[in-house]
């Protein structure tokens, strides 16, 4: 088999229709992506516009431009709830590292065109009605997108095309839910930089940009622009090999979480992927800006096995462990439920 790459795959086409000709193409590439390399391209489709992500980069940018008071970083997770500021640092995605970036998770709740956000909840300047918004409608075309992926993919599981859609109908996640991240990448600071080139690391770990990881949900959709450095692992290499994602202009890239990992029984695959620092000194001394925005199924969703023949023949394979190992899901008969599992992956992610 030769070299693993990302597919880029057309949305232009996609109608929903389990029977059209065009549906089922894009499913047959949507099922070798989620199979095989557990990461996409798409590109083709009209919304987010390319004005709509352009403006969003904008609102990233001024956000992180040196501005926010310390009180405006409202700390993650305070009200237990998966939305907030997070500092350079404070993320450990991959033990050993100590990722050079800041970000605001934004919970679609706190997005809903109904509700008002507080400034317990928000800082002034993404309550600003025109930035908020601008944030509002983007979640809102993110979450149509991701909508049309999943139908993809049940189509590709031989399954009811609206069945993942009715399990992310919005109905059931004020607690955890969709989530709008904005990042920022500072440039790499010069000590930074010599000690990540000798090798001995930042206070004694080593800096990266995002520390190598798996998403916890069931879909992310992901908005780069200018700057590269997405790697993702590749699952068929015998030894540690990292694919480039970089930017191409006007797709989204899309990847399969834990859940969904998990969901399925192993047959999608949740690939682990990071952000590099730039080998470059140009870039070195260049922030990067991405958006990615996570999906999550309901809150009370159950994740036993979706009903989908390919995913029963696989699991039947018996070679599916689970990223759980042996811990038991928060639901009595050990199963876990969406809200319960995304809360199992946070608790080990930050300190
Ligand atoms: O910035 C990126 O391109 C990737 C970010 C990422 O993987 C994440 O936030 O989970
Ligand atoms: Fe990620």
């Amino acid at each position: 088999m030769s070299a693993t790459s990302i597919p880029v795959i057309d949305f232009s086409s996609f109608d929903a229709d389990p029977n059209s000709r065009a549906t089922r193409d894009i499913a047959e590439k949507v099922l070798h992506a989620c199979r095989d390399v557990g990461f996409m391209y798409i590109t083709g489709f009209t919304n987010p516009s390319p004005t709509l992500v352009d403006s969003v980069f904008d609102i990233t940018h001024r956000l992180f431009d040196g501005s926010l008071s310390a009180s405006d970083k409202i700390q993650y997770a305070r009200a237990g709830k998966p939305t907030g500021y997070t500092d350079v640092g404070s993320e450990v995605l991959e033990p050993g590292t100590y990722d050079v970036k800041e970000c605001y998770n934004i919970q679609k709740a706190l997005l809903d065109p109904t509700h008002t956000p507080t400034e317990a909840e928000l800082p002034a300047f993404l309550r600003d009605p025109e930035t908020i918004g601008t944030l509002q409608e983007f979640a809102r075309q993110c979450r149509a997108l991701s909508i049309d992926v999943m139908r993809a993919m049940a189509v590709s599981l031989q399954m009811d095309v609206e069945w993942f859609v009715d399990r992310h109908d919005d109905a059931c996640k004020d607690k955890g839910g969709d989530n709008l991240r904005l990042l920022h990448y500072p440039p790499v600071p010069e000590d930074v930089l010599e000690s990540w080139k000798v090798g001995d690391g930042y206070d004694g770990k080593r800096a990266i940009r995002a520390g190598a990881h798996g998403d916890y949900g069931s879909l992310t959709l992901l908005f780069q622009r200018d700057e590269s450095g997405l790697q993702v692992l590749d699952k068929h290499s015998p030894t540690e090999r990292w694919i480039d994602a970089p930017v191409i202009p006007g797709a989204a890239v899309v990847n399969t979480g834990d859940l969904m990992e998990y969901w399925t029984r192993g047959l999608y695959k949740s690939t682990t992927h990071r952000v590099v620092i730039p080998t470059d000194s140009g870039s070195q001394r260049r922030p990067r800006y991405s958006v990615p925005y996570f999906s999550q199924p309901n809150d009370d969703v159950v994740l036993s096995p979706v009903p989908s023949p390919l995913v029963a023949a696989s699991a039947a394979g018996g070679q599916f462990e689970g990223p759980t190992g042996t811990v038991k899901g928060d639901r009595e008969d050990g199963e876990f439920t969406s809200f319960g599992y995304l809360m199992w992956r946070l608790t080990s992610t930050y300190k």
